[in-house]
Parts: C-alpha cells; structure tokens; sequence
C-alpha cells in the first residue's frame, strides 16, 4: 500500500465514531481530508464541524458540510485528525501544516480525540519531525534565542502565516524525552501562541495504518 493508500484507510476507520445528530471537530492535512471525503459520504448523520483550518472549513463546505463556530457548539464529542509524529503513548507532533493553535483548540474542546496516521508516523521518541511553534512575529527572535537555550535548532518556516497571522518556527534537533515538560516550557516563553506537543492533552485512541490494516492504540 501506498503511503496515501494508508492514509485514506485509516480516514474511512476513523467514520465508525461519529454518532448521529453529532456536532464534531475535524482537523487538518492530508489524512484528515480523506476523513472529509469520507465525511461527505454519511453527511446526513452529521448536525455540523467546527475545522481546525480555514483549508478545512473550506472543504468541509465544499462537501455540503455545515461548518460551525465552537463559540456556538459548546464542547464536542469527537475530534479526528492526522500527526506528523504519534508515540505508542499517543503523544504527538503535529502542525506540520501550521493548523496546530487551532487543533490544539478543538482538541481541548472535545471529549474524545481519534488521531489517524499511517505507520511511518509512529517513533519511539518524538522529535526526529521537526517541532512547529507559532509565534507572534515581534517575538521572532526572542523566541528563537530561548530555543536555542532549550538546546533546539529552530527555523523560520519561509513564505508561511498562520490562519491566525502569526509565523512558524519548526524547531529542529530535538530528542523529546520529556514532552509533557517541554510542552509547558515553550508554551511559557512569552510571544509563543502554541507548540505542536500534544502531550499534556494526548490524542484518546490512535488507529494507525499498515500494509496489515488498521490498527487501534489506546
Ligand atoms: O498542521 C497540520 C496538522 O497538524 C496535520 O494533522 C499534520 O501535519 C499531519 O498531516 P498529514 O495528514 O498531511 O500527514
């Protein structure tokens, strides 16, 4: 199986979560638009999506998807998206492509978060993807010099902005041992808006595609 293979069959898996009448988070990346596209084929079982991504909220409407604010949703039952790197204890990188501030929202808004990913994306140690975090641009080099600090190697990722204005710094040379403390570090440092750690909030269940099937990591 092609690695696109894995990922759309991962993506069809993640559909027997969604409960009917439900409003639900929907993420960001290649993974997470075959989830849309299988999305679009029980649609009427869905009340709504709130998207962690205007590309997502633009596909979602594009497939006839009501696309919801999570100022009007309250909390929701079920988050599914991709990772760039998941652990077998579902800690995760993610915002490879620079949704990871709006994620990590949906993410914490939502009871039950179903990470889908191929199996390349599975390591022992997180940190061999470089690690996104989105800055305030006036904070661009401060932040830097305080990775630099924290013993990472950060680069700004060229021609990019965030939904949200900001840039990105993807922090390379890291070997994240402990990824709930460094979540929190960089969180800390003044001018960051997020890091893509997902370790403090993990993902709940992580189906992972191989040439064997899908499997299922809790
Ligand atoms: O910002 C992007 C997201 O965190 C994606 O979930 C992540 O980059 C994985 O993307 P893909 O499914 O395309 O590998």
């Amino acid at each position: 199986m092609t690695a696109d293979e894995k990922k759309k069959a991962v993506a069809l898996a993640a559909l027997e979560y969604v409960e009917s009448g439900w409003v639900i988070g929907v993420g960001t990346g290649s993974t997470a638009n075959h989830f849309i596209d299988g999305l679009a084929k029980i649609k009427g079982k869905l009340d709504g999506a709130v998207a962690s991504s205007n590309a997502t909220a633009d596909r979602l409407k594009k497939v006839g998807i009501p696309v919801l604010d999570l100022n009007s949703t309250g909390d929701l039952p079920l988050y599914v998206d991709g990772a760039d790197e998941a652990t077998k204890h579902l800690h995760l990188i993610k915002g490879g492509g620079g949704a990871l501030t709006r994620e990590k929202i949906v993410a914490a808004a939502s009871a039950k978060f179903v990470c889908i990913a191929d199996d390349s994306k599975l390591v022992d140690v997180l940190g061999r993807f470089p690690l996104p975090v989105e800055v305030i641009p006036m904070a661009r080099s401060l932040v830097a010099r305080r990775i630099v600090e924290l013993g990472g190697q950060p680069v700004l990722r060229e021609n990019f902005k965030t939904d949200n204005g900001n840039i990105i710094l993807d922090v390379h040379n890291l070997k994240i041992m402990n990824p709930v403390e460094l979540e929190e570090k960089l969180d800390h440092l003044a001018g960051v808006v997020t890091n893509g750690l997902f370790a403090r909030r993990p993902a709940d269940v992580l189906l992972l595609a191989s040439d064997q099937g899908v499997r299922k990591l809790t």
